[in-house]
């Protein structure tokens, strides 16, 4: 079936020392034409030419040499195998809200997330839902529907799959604790499912960010608790990020993990170091919450990477503390 696949390849393309705004410019206009195809198989597979500045909230990254996008279980299996066919690397991607790609891009093959279903299971706050589906949705359903469990997933720009890998947690919430089985296919294209009593998760930690086997997980079922007060607090803690983080800008969410030895969360440690405001070239430290850094329009990863140690450094040298990242910079190859 893997054979069946069509693949655009683009060769990478190295930046110039221009401005990354005139680079990412000068690459889109090669980028004009989309394909559409669909393949022998009759799977609707859409292969197309991409930037990976569209496929991330920080809007930053290079072309991709490969592209497949996954709406099924089945399709995502036959991307892998091409894939491990081919030797070629690969990176599951679900909204990129978690992500610095490079502007040099990424030499292999993201497979984009589309996996989106949802089956309710009649009024028992079970949900099996599919890894692509939008977390931030699932967060609302579930509440409207009356269950406890999700209410801080409402302005959480991934997807269920990257909730889960990542642990995602506000609020006094975290993923894990509403989790009932998680599926997951192998490298190897085998599906299994893991119960979440064989799982150990920590803050924003889960065993799937160690297992070497993984390649995508594929749904999540969640066991979640009737609440009276559910779409009450979901709709307050919506209302609480809005006024405390620069929701309409371009950001990856909190770049840096919270220490956990010390009484002050990473905000409060880069704001006290007076960093509120720092600019390098087109990224700044939010000064509406200092763990969140902006791309003001045409921030490069360089920018990215740059005011990242910086505020490491300086955080470092204020207070001695090593502040240790969230978001994960993926390397060009
Ligand atoms: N609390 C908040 O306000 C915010 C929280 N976040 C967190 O970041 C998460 C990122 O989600 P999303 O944007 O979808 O992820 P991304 O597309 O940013 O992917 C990030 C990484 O997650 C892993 N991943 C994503 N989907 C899957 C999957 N289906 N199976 C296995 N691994 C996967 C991959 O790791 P690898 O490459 O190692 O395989 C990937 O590199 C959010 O759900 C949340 O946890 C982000 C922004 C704000
Ligand atoms: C945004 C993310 O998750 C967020 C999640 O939305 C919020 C809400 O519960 O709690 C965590 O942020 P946080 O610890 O910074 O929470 P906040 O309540 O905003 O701030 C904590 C403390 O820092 C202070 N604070 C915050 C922002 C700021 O610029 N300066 C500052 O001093 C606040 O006053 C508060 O006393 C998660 N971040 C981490 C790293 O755990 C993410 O994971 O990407």
């Amino acid at each position: 079936m893997a054979s069946h696949l069509t693949i655009y390849h683009l060769p990478l393309k190295q930046p110039t020392k221009l401005d990354s705004c005139h680079v990412q410019r000068s690459i889109s206009c090669n980028f004009k034409k989309q394909e559409s195809a669909q393949n022998s198989t009759g799977l609707p597979f859409i292969h197309r030419k991409k930037l990976l500045s569209d496929l991330t909230t920080w809007g930053i990254g290079g072309p991709c040499n490969y592209f497949i996008q996954v709406f099924n279980h089945t399709q995502l299996v036959s991307a892998l195998r091409y894939c491990n066919e081919q030797s070629m690397r690969f990176m599951i991607l679900g909204k990129g809200s978690n992500c610095l790609f490079d502007d040099v891009g990424f030499d292999g093959c993201i497979i984009l997330n589309r996996i989106e279903f949802m089956e309710k299971i009649e009024e028992s706050g079970v949900y099996r839902v599919g890894s692509g589906y939008p977390f931030n949705c699932f967060g609302v359903v579930s509440a409207n529907d009356g269950f406890s469990g999700l209410e801080f997933a409402a302005g959480v720009p991934g997807t269920v799959g990257g909730a889960a890998y990542m642990n995602a947690g506000a609020n006094g919430q975290e993923t894990a604790a509403a989790i009932d089985s998680i599926e997951i296919v192998t490298n190897e294209g085998e599906s299994r499912m893991l119960k979440r009593r064989e799982l150990n998760f920590g803050y924003r930690l889960s065993p799937f960010q160690e297992l070497k086997d993984l390649a995508s997980i594929t749904a999540v079922t969640f066991r979640l608790k009737f609440s009276k007060t559910a779409r009450e607090m979901q709709q307050e803690y919506l209302a609480r990020r809005w006024r405390t983080q620069p929701l309409g800008q371009r950001s990856a969410g909190s770049v840096f993990r919270n220490p956990s030895s010390m009484g002050f969360s990473a905000a409060e440690l880069i704001e006290k170091t007076g960093l509120k405001g720092l600019r390098v070239g087109g990224a700044m430290v939010s000064n509406k919450h200092a763990n969140f850094f902006i791309n003001c329009g045409c921030a490069t990863s360089q920018d990215m990477l740059e005011l990242i140690g910086l505020v490491k450094d300086a955080v470092n040298q204020k207070f001695g503390v090593e502040l240790k990242e969230e978001i994960s910079y993926i390397h060009p190859s």
